[in-house]
């Protein structure tokens, strides 16, 4: 064993310190050398990408992963189907032979998404104006599917709100914007169509996208989280109640996936983008189309004996921030052989 002195076990703090420091410095490099403006334009029209070098093993497949025809004579209820991740779900559905219904407030962007998505598709997509928090407004939203497709046989609760605000700075309205959306939003739209079926006797599948933190909670977006923890709550209660009906209740929480509405409220500067992306283990963001198959697959026949899953789909994200160890990754090979070493030569407690 080869003693270590305090001052070398001083160097390997030093170093993990300096590392620390680096990547701070190395982040706030980044948002000088792009202004908030510039940045902008560069990350929405997909020019720049801190993908690392170890996400080349885990490039994107973003085919679509169903047969051809799995979901012909179909019909699917999209929330927020219209920009997104909403809108990626619906293209798949679509593609793969659904007759789609997409529902939001702002009804120009419904009806753009509806004829590019039916244009390619050759399947029909319908755009129904509907503010979620707005219970009448969801009842009146589905007599209006009713008469264009009858009831559906799919429901994505893709509808969300969210911005990063420290708490001790968020109005009663703020708080009230970001749960009435998310979690009331939901429980309108499930209760309005689950009645419905139910009196139709007519089986269905639910499906609910959260996100990872609706599980561990997280500061800067509390509205949020608190509002997808109780979504995650109510699909997992009615997987329990109204599997009897015939319906199937699944979540899928997505980590980062880049989508204008969620890094123009999430990551408005661009700052938190490569730290988000240092840790997630496959070394990059999600794509839509990613999110789309895994839907695609959950709301489909092939998953029916699925009910009740809460699908993590984040890269490896969730864990990699829980593990207290998991920092220790940024150690190199000569640190570890210091480290290995004064471990080694530590006699006694
Ligand atoms: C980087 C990504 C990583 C991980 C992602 C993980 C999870 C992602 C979850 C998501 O949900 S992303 C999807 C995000 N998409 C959207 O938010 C789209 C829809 N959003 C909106 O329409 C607005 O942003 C909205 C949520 C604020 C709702 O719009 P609305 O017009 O209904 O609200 P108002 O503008 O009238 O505001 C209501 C209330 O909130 C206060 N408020 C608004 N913004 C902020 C803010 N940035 N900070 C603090 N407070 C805010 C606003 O002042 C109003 O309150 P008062 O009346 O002033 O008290
Ligand atoms: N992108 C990401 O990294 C992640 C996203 N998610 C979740 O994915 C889902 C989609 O988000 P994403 O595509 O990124 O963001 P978008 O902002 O594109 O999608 C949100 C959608 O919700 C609709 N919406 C908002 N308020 C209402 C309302 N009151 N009534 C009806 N519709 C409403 C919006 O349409 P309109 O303005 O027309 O109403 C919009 O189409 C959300 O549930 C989000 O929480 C979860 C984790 C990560």
């Amino acid at each position: 064993m080869v003693p270590v002195s305090v001052g070398q076990a001083g160097n390997v703090s030093g170093l993990l310190l300096s590392l620390i420091l680096s990547e701070q410095v190395q982040n706030r490099t980044d948002s000088v050398d792009f202004g908030p403006s510039q940045l902008w334009c560069h990350r929405f029209a997909g020019l720049r990408s801190y993908a690392t070098p170890h996400s080349q093993f885990f490039a994107p497949s973003e085919g679509i992963m169903l047969p051809a025809g799995s979901y012909n004579n179909k019909v699917a209820f999209i929330t927020g189907g219209g920009t997104g991740l909403g809108r990626a779900m619906t293209g798949v559905l679509s593609q793969l032979g659904a007759q789609c219904v997409i529902a939001s407030r702002k009804l120009e962007v419904l009806q753009q998404t509806a004829t590019e998505i039916s244009s390619q598709t050759g399947n029909k997509v319908h755009a129904v104006q509907c503010d979620v928090r707005d219970p009448q407004a969801v009842s009146r939203c589905v007599d209006q599917m009713v008469e264009l497709t009858g009831l559906p046989d799919v429901i994505i609760n893709n509808a969300a709100g969210n911005f990063i605000c420290p708490s001790e700075r968020l109005s009663a309205n703020g708080w009230k914007s970001i749960t009435d959306i998310v979690l009331n939003g939901t429980a309108f739209v499930t209760l309005e169509l689950g009645k419905r079926l139910i009196q139709n006797q007519k089986g269905a599948s639910f499906l609910a996208i959260t996100t990872i933190y609706a599980e561990s909670g997280s500061g800067f977006v509390v509205p949020s989280a608190s509002a997808k923890a109780g979504v995650e709550a109510l699909y997992k209660s009615l997987a329990a109640e109204w599997g009897r009906y015939g319906h199937r209740f699944n979540i899928i929480q997505p980590g980062p996936i880049r989508t204008k509405g969620a890094f123009s409220r999430l990551d408005p500067t661009g700052t938190f983008e490569k730290s988000m992306i240092g840790r997630i283990p496959t070394g990059r963001l999600g794509k839509p189309a990613e999110l789309a198959n895994l839907a695609a697959y959950l709301s489909s026949d092939y998953a029916s004996w699925m009910s009740g899953a809460v699908i993590r789909f984040d890269g490896g994200e969730y864990v990699s921030m829980a593990g207290e160890f998991n920092e220790l990754r940024k150690v190199t090979d000569d640190q570890w052989k210091m480290l290995e070493t004064m471990i080694r030569s530590t006699k006694g407690s």
